[in-house]
């Protein structure tokens, strides 16, 4: 089993790391953010990138350079979810893959989230790797629960294109639902993983899964910093006391 390590964090060994996303949309309120999310010391940042107002010119590479600087030496991930999987974000295809690319070539961050259906999903893995930046490969379902070998089925997808972390987050719609993610990951761990993965079943049913995932092979978990960027996210605060 090949762990993920940044600095001093090992994702893949030990306690489930606490990841908490920054969604400001703008720089000023950002280091807000950070500065009023700080001291609850998640294991993990990440920016979320498509809750951005925008990012003309050098302002990307500008407000990245911050984020690193304030958040230092924290792993950094960043994201740019697409309104395909439930985020923001409007670009695809080319664009897309430019953003990520720059983002990663940058240097200012440690992880870089590719979505799995995304075009050349594969070659963006690679192009990304090249800048010494490792990649977590998601796919996010924000209406419903595929079944469970369709979730290992992306799972183990995930890992022959070579991500360094898969990713899956669906939405439950009945207990079942939850269980089958579970079961999923379960199976995966047992039988297929060769490095981290991290599930989770979103909303109030899913919730469950945010905590008590490791036992079933989930590495890390989201938690709400100032606002969710998730259904079901549970303040850091809580996180941390419960998991202990
Ligand atoms: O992929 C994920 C997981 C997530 O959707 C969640 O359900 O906690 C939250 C997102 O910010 C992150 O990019």
């Amino acid at each position: 089993m090949r762990n993920v390590m940044i600095r001093d964090v090992i994702i893949g060994q030990g306690a489930p790391k606490i990841i908490v996303s920054l969604i400001s949309s703008t720089r000023h309120n950002l280091v807000e953010e950070i500065e009023h999310m700080a001291p609850k010391q998640p294991d993990i940042w990440e920016w979320r990138l498509d809750f951005q107002e925008s990012f003309e010119g050098n302002e990307l590479t500008e407000t990245l350079a911050l984020i690193r600087e304030l958040t230092y030496p924290t792993p950094l991930l960043v994201t740019y979810r697409t309104n395909q999987e439930g985020g923001h974000g409007c670009m695809k295809g080319a664009a897309y893959s430019e953003l990520l690319t720059m983002t990663a070539a940058s240097g200012f961050c440690d992880l870089v989230d590719v979505e799995l259906f995304s075009e050349d999903s594969k070659e963006l893995v690679h192009a990304i790797q090249q800048h010494n930046c490792k990649v977590i490969v998601s796919n996010h379902d924000f209406d419903r629960t595929p079944p469970k070998e369709e979730l290992i089925w992306r799972l183990r997808e995930m890992q022959l294109i070579n991500g360094d972390i898969g990713k899956i987050a669906v939405m439950p719609k009945r207990p079942q639902d939850v269980l089958s993610l579970l079961d999923a990951a379960e199976h995966m761990k047992e039988h297929y993983a060769d490095r981290p993965f991290i599930v989770m079943s979103m909303g109030n049913l899913g919730a469950i899964t945010r905590l008590g995932g490791h036992h079933f092979g989930s590495a890390a978990t989201f938690a709400a910093g100032a606002s969710p960027s998730a259904p079901g996210q549970l303040p850091i605060e809580l996180m941390k006391q419960l998991l202990k």
